[in-house]
């Protein structure tokens, strides 16, 4: 079984000489490969000891980066800390929905343009 490790635990590892990052809910300790990261150190330090799934994400990461994301595995995160913001499909909703963005109203007429002549 692999090893559930916390929030609170990766951020104390926040250091540029002790460097652990969140991915997909994944732990990373990237330590040494801060020095290697093609897009340079900085972009991780400046995401140390936090979940950097949004900036891995917005780079729009190859995957070759995501395949070498491997080698600096070392847990996987609590399962306390993990936000389900994606509900699975299907997922029964509990109370409020306002928030779901679900626009129930039915599509709209066709318009115009897509009536043949
Ligand atoms: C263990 C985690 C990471 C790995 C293994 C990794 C790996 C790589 C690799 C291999 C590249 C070269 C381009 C590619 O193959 O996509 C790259 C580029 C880059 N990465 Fe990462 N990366 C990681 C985390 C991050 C994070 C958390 C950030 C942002 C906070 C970041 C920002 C960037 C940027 C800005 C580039 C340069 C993109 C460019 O110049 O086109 N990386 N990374």
């Amino acid at each position: 079984m692999s090893k559930e490790i916390s929030l609170a635990t990766v951020k104390e590892h926040s250091k540029p000489n002790d460097l652990w990052i969140v991915i997909d809910n994944k732990v990373y300790d990237v330590t040494k490969f801060r020095l290697e990261h093609p897009g340079g150190e900085d972009s991780l330090t400046s995401v140390a000891g936090t979940d950097a799934t949004t900036d891995f994400n917005d780079v729009g990461h190859s995957a070759e980066a995501r395949e070498l994301l491997k080698k600096f595995y070392i847990g996987d995160l609590a399962a306390s800390d993990i936000k389900n913001k994606k509900p699975p499909v299907g997922a029964t909703p509990t109370t409020d929905t306002s928030e779901c963005g679900v626009d129930a109203t039915p599509p709209a007429a066709p318009k115009q343009c897509c009536i043949l002549h």
